[in-house]
């Protein structure tokens, strides 16, 4: 699904209303329908006061139309306008009007504290107060009165966009509504998946209203949105008569003296995630550790006996995935030098491997184009340095991604995964991943897919959205507490036949 931006959505908008011969008023009819449908769905008839406040733009405008259709159908609804400027929007005031025709009576107006109406625990608050349309933060009574919403218990209800909430570009601390779920329209914002802003949101809710195909089709996104749809169609069937040949070989460097867990959790995960044949490449006291712990895995002892210090093998035709728990003694640069230089196909880079490279930069022209670095936030600084929130961070590594021809995988609730060619953010996976050695399961599970012959953009991005789905489907039964990434790595598979099951199969999430 494609993440685009505000003005984008804006011109989707005026795109539909020119091709579909429909008029802005009927499309926020069509918007404003949906969404009611979507509360009915839920609410079911019940009694509960429901307080809609709406801006005086088209969000105050869908708000408008959604309050009547719910007053059409019996529930208890009061309407509130926050009477903040006199350029209301056209579309805003027909359904200014037709509110009223329904009601007898216009909203109640909010122009200053005084007018703050109380809201109670049992309230179901709806917020279209702005939109995509916000082009400045909120200040003066309405701050005042975003604070108010927000020490309010009562449920919140967000239409598009949390009120206050910048759909795609940083914003200050400026009051926002803390929606309890948002009901977003046609695509999800960047703003949803970054981690200053991701908690205002709560839930969300992807409507389709319908934009114009056309427009959707062409338009360059912000970033892509790796859902379970994507990932199903980025799936390739095993042919009957395969053979271990054709899965590819990966060959893990990694682990050192207290930390060949990495080791084996990187290769146990590439076999997991049905390489064709692993090897570990580790120092020579970390052999009984690695041969007890994965039996599937072959090793490669190198001459030091607590870290990796040479790169020597006979070995052809596999996927280098480096990094995991290797330490960063003066000899292992060394070997790690020597391993990527010697490269003819895309590797795979992660944890001590990023921060040896961290030290000479200058060995990016030695790694081939399309390799995949995974660093999470402390890995990456030493790659584009610091940043100044998510929004630098992105800018700062798409233009690393595209000046050293890297794919990069910035790890995080949503990883983002940035390519020359655009950006992807991933929907799956928990808190529950937050635990020691999952980065380490990853680096091993993209390798895999390198091997499977997966083009590198696919083959990390479905592997990342594989691991987090892995994470999801472990979560049931082990709790966010008791994931470890031994256990994440032994639900890939689940996670592959996951893929294609129906939605109604699948267990509940855990909050
Ligand atoms: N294609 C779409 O996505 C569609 C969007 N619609 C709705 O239209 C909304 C966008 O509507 P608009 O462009 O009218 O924008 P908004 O309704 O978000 O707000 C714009 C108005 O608020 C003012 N404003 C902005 N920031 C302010 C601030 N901090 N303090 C005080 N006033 C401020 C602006 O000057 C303008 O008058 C969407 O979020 C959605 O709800 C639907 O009605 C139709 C289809
Ligand atoms: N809150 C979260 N929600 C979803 N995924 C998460 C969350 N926290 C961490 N993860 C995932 O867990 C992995 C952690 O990797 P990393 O920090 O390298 O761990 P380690 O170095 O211990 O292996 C990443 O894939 C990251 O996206
Ligand atoms: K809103």
């Amino acid at each position: 699904m494609k993440i685009l931006s505000g003005e984008q959505l804006a011109q989707a908008d005026a795109s539909t209303i020119q091709k579909q011969q429909i008029s802005s008023i009927d499309l926020m009819e069509r918007v404003a329908t949906l969404v009611f449908e979507r509360l009915h769905q839920r609410l079911n008839g019940a009694p509960v006061p429901i307080k809609v406040f709406c801006g005086i733009g088209n969000n105050g405008g869908d708000g408008l139309a959604i309050a009547r259709h719910l007053i059409q159908h019996g529930y208890h609804v009061t309407t509130y306008v926050t009477n903040c400027s006199k350029k209301r929007s056209k579309d805003f005031l027909v359904n200014y009007d037709r509110i009223k025709e329904v009601t007898k009576d216009w909203p109640i107006l909010l122009s200053c504290k005084d007018d703050f109406p109380e809201i109670g625990q049992q309230d179901i608050v709806i917020d279209a107060i702005f939109g995509t349309g916000i082009n400045r933060p909120i200040d003066g009574w309405m701050a005042e009165f975003v604070e108010h919403i927000n020490n309010s218990r009562a449920f919140k209800v967000a239409v598009d966009m949390p009120s206050g909430l910048f759909a795609d570009q940083a914003q200050n601390d400026a009051p926002v509504i803390r929606a309890n779920h948002t009901f977003t329209f046609q695509t999800p914002k960047l703003s949803f998946f970054l981690p200053e802003t991701g908690n205002l949101v709560g839930t969300y809710e992807v409507i389709n209203i319908g934009l114009d195909p056309e427009y959707m089709m062409q338009v360059q996104p912000l970033a892509n949105l790796v859902d379970k749809d994507l990932a199903q169609r980025m799936y390739k069937n095993r042919n009957p008569f395969s053979h271990k040949g054709d899965y590819g070989h990966v060959l893990v460097m990694a682990g050192s003296e207290g930390k060949m867990g990495a080791a084996v959790l990187a290769s146990g995960a590439a076999i997991n995630a049905g390489a064709g044949k692993v090897t570990a490449l580790i120092p020579e006291d970390g052999n009984t550790i690695l041969q007890c712990s994965v039996p599937e895995v072959m090793s490669i002892l190198s001459s030091g006996e607590s870290h990796v210090t040479n790169f020597d093998h006979e070995l052809q035709n596999y996927v280098l995935c480096v990094g995991p728990g290797l330490g960063l003694k003066d000899d292992t640069f060394s070997a790690f030098a020597k391993a990527i230089s010697k490269q003819a196909s895309p590797v795979v880079i992660d944890a001590d491997g990023i921060n040896l490279l961290s030290r000479d930069l200058g060995l990016l022209k030695k790694i081939p184009e399309n390799s995949i670095l995974t660093p999470h936030d402390g890995e990456l600084k030493g790659l584009i340095g610091e940043w100044k929130g998510s929004y630098d961070k992105l800018s700062k590594a798409q233009k690393f991604s595209m000046e050293h021809k890297v794919i990069l995988v910035l790890k995080g609730a949503f990883t983002f995964t940035v390519t020359p060619q655009g950006m992807f953010v991933n929907d799956s996976g928990n808190p529950g991943m937050a635990t020691a050695g999952s980065g380490d399961v990853l680096s091993g599970v993209i390798a895999a897919f390198l091997a499977q012959k997966y083009d590198p953009i696919t083959a990390t991005l479905f592997g990342v959205y594989l691991h987090g789905a892995s994470g999801d489907l472990a979560v049931q039964t082990y709790a966010h507490e008791g994931l470890k990434a031994s256990i994440i790595s032994n639900f890939i598979g689940p996670a592959i036949l996951n893929l294609f099951r129906q939605p109604q199969q699948q267990p509940p999430q855990q909050q």
